[in-house]
């Protein structure tokens, strides 16, 4: 095999994966929408019979499976997540 050949061989894996990484980034963005929509909606319901705008014991248990899956940027992961759907505090 020619290095022609190999740095032609590379161009197309390189290509293959970006492309995995561009179909990747955009279910994560698909995700983040439908996540976010369905919190404010949770937050509609809960609010329309009563109750509290946050339920900061669920947002714990959000924040720690995330920082157990991923460490301590999965805490930031789910502090952004968690602020797209209930907004700002
Ligand atoms: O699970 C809920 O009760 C929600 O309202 C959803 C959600 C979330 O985005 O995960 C949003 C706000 C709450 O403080 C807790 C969690």
């Amino acid at each position: 095999m020619t290095a022609t050949t190999t740095r032609t061989e590379d161009a197309t894996e390189l290509a293959e994966l970006r492309e995995r990484i561009n179909r990747i980034d955009a279910e994560l963005i698909r995700l983040w929408r439908e996540r976010s929509q369905i919190s404010k909606e949770v937050g509609r319901l809960r609010m329309a019979s009563g109750g509290t705008r946050l339920v900061l014991s669920r947002e714990r248990q959000i924040c720690d499976r995330f920082r157990e899956a991923l460490g301590e940027d999965g805490t930031q992961l789910a502090l952004l997540l968690l602020r797209a759907g209930r907004g700002p505090l």
